[in-house]
């Protein structure tokens, strides 16, 4: 079981004013240990007002990295693109100094793009903070229910996975992706899940109980005995 400490809020605006701060404080703190910080971030309307109030920031952004949580396998100027998302956001204003990992390359395909993939995120730093979203599939970074790649993405102490998501409404037409493993979430000194609404919170309840994790991909994360993990949820 992971180390789980949940935090309710009344509104979206106190779960940005509470994330903005646990980012800047692990920012903080791997900059004071290593001389240089990472962040591992997830697309999505959750994490988005933190992400903007934190490029206004006065940090040392010389001294951040920013790399994805995971990505479909589009490019970057395409609109379903998290990195584009990212780039919208987070790399903006005092942020647009920082140093940004892609997780998409040139490779036709996610899973030939894996090797490339895998040795960009080897040469990083253990992260100090990764922010997970979820979808109401109960998937989190690409680790879609029953996808093909999952039981790998499981098991593997590789930190990059190709997974082919089964085509829903949550993941829309575009279900090629590469996504952290659950290794490579469970390595980061830090992670934070962010959650909105009745749906998702019923999901999250379901995911605490015993099941498959292939069914529910975050149930994996949540049984992860290695992860530090902050649940934020707002209405
Ligand atoms: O790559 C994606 O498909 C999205 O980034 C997705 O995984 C998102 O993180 C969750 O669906 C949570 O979304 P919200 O933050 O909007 O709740």
């Amino acid at each position: 079981m992971a180390i789980i400490n949940e935090r309710l809020f009344d509104s979206k605006a106190q779960m940005t004013e509470a994330l903005a701060a646990l980012l800047e404080h692990g920012i903080d703190g791997g900059i004071q240990r290593d001389g240089n910080a990472l962040v591992m971030v997830s697309g999505g309307s959750s994490p988005a007002p933190a992400y903007k109030h934190l490029s206004n920031l006065p940090l040392e952004w010389q001294k951040i990295s920013i790399a994805m949580v995971d990505e479909r396998w589009v490019d970057a100027n395409h609109d379903k693109s998290n990195e584009a998302f990212i780039h919208e956001t987070l790399l903006q204003n005092k942020a647009s100094g920082a140093a940004f990992i892609t997780m998409k390359n040139s490779a036709h395909s996610a899973s030939i793009g894996q090797v490339e993939c895998e040795q960009a995120y080897q040469a990083l730093k253990v992260p100090d903070v990764t922010i997970l979203g979820m979808g109401p599939d109960g998937h989190t970074a690409s680790l879609f229910p029953n996808s093909q790649g999952l039981p790998h993405a499981l098991q593997t102490t590789e930190i990059v996975c190709a997974i082919d998501a089964i085509e829903s409404e949550v993941t829309g037409s575009i279900t090629e992706r590469m996504s952290l493993t659950l290794f490579g979430i469970a390595r980061s000194r830090e992670v934070v899940l962010l959650i909105s609404g009745d749906e998702k919170r019923a999901m999250y309840e379901q995911a605490k109980v015993e099941g498959s994790e292939l069914e529910i991909p975050l149930r994996a994360v949540l049984n992860h005995p290695d992860i530090n993990l902050s649940v934020f949820w707002c209405p």
